[in-house]
């Protein structure tokens, strides 16, 4: 595998974006900004045994959630994605097909929101696989949907099924016995493939001081971050949270799964009780479920409670932790 032939079979043929002066092809990529907008940038890495395995998953499920993962993060802002870097360390074994098929896969992703890919970097390594992909996106100005908006009487909610992911992984990892080949496919599906919920981050973004997060590292790990950015503590209702039907018949931890397990990628957020209403019915005129939650409260400390009938338990942020885990 060459390295400039590569890149030269990965450069797009054409853009989505006329903005753009230089993409691919020069020491950086550069484009026009839009009057009126603010950019928005993220970067996350993905790496072969931390965060997918590279025997039980395909050159495409990796470049597809490697630019997903991403995507949410955009969305988690109320953005709109336009363009994207992605920098690999490829390990010696991979070939050009597999590249290829990961970059096809990614730019079919890409086509979803017209993103051009605008850049990169490529190098060898001895050790695992490591993929960094960094999106950039637009939102108008002051419209950001931050995860210091929470206030006190806001409705808290979530845009669909939370634990899937996480039971999908465990599946994977074999932990959990497949019993039904589809219903595991399901799972595995929807911790290989998560969506963005881009078009719900872009409706959050039309209302006033919507908070918003997505859900990478566990729901009490996203709300924690809300409740310490906002200062305020947040209640949520066992009952209110949104499962797949079957979660609860796979594994007796199921419920850690939905509140710890993360990489569901939905959005959990706020918005003032007044909006709410109004809000949710433009959800669902767009066809995007949304579930309230809990509420938020007002606090010295930030706190996450979940209630389960009559017992309330105080949520820790705990949830993946990449310093944390087993090694
Ligand atoms: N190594 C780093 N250097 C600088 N900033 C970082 C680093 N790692 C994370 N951050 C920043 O810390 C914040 C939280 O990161 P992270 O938990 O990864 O966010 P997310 O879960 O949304 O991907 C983000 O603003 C991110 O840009
Ligand atoms: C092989 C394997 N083991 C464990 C996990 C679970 N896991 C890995 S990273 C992660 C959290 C999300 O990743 P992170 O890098 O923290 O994303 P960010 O919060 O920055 O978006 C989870 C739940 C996985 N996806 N694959
Ligand atoms: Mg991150
Ligand atoms: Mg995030
Ligand atoms: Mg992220």
């Amino acid at each position: 595998m060459d390295e400039f032939d590569l890149i030269h079979r990965i450069t797009p043929r054409s853009l989505s974006h006329q903005e753009i002066e230089i993409g691919i092809g020069d020491d950086a990529a550069v484009y026009h900004t839009k009057n009126g907008y603010q950019e928005i940038v993220c970067v996350d890495t993905m790496v072969d045994g931390v965060h997918f395995l590279s025997s039980h998953s395909t050159p495409a499920d990796i470049g597809y959630k490697a630019l997903a993962v991403n995507i949410s993060d955009i969305a988690a802002m109320g953005g709109f994605p336009k363009y994207y870097l992605v920098s690999i360390a490829v390990p010696f074994g991979w070939h050009a097909s597999d590249m290829e098929a990961m970059y096809e896969e990614m730019s079919k992703l890409a086509k979803l929101y017209q993103m051009d890919l605008i850049g990169g970097d490529t190098v060898s390594t001895k050790g695992q696989m490591v993929i960094t992909v960094t999106v950039i996106g637009e939102i108008k100005k002051g419209k950001a949907c931050l995860r210091s908006h929470a206030q006190p009487g806001d409705v808290v909610f979530v845009t669909g099924e939370l634990g899937s992911s996480a039971a999908g992984l465990s599946f994977l990892l074999e932990k959990t016995p497949i019993k039904n080949k589809a219903q595991a496919k399901y799972f595995i599906n929807r911790h290989k493939r998560p969506t963005p919920r881009v078009e719900a981050g872009l409706i959050c973004s039309r209302y006033h001081h919507v908070a918003l997060n997505d859900i990478s590292d566990g729901l009490a790990s996203e709300l924690n971050e809300i409740a310490e950015a906002s200062r305020v503590s947040i209640d949520i209702y066992k009952d209110l949270i949104p499962v797949h039907s079957d979660l609860h018949t796979l594994h007796t931890r199921w419920e850690e799964w939905v509140l710890f397990g993360g990489e569901d990628f939905e959005l959990v957020g706020s918005i003032s009780g007044d909006q709410w209403e109004h809000f949710y019915q433009d959800c669902s005129v767009h066809r995007i479920p949304i579930y309230q939650i809990g509420r938020i409260h007002q606090s010295g400390d930030a706190q996450v409670f979940y209630h389960n009938g009559q017992d309330s338990v105080r949520l820790e942020k705990k949830g993946y932790n990449h310093f944390k885990q087993d090694r």
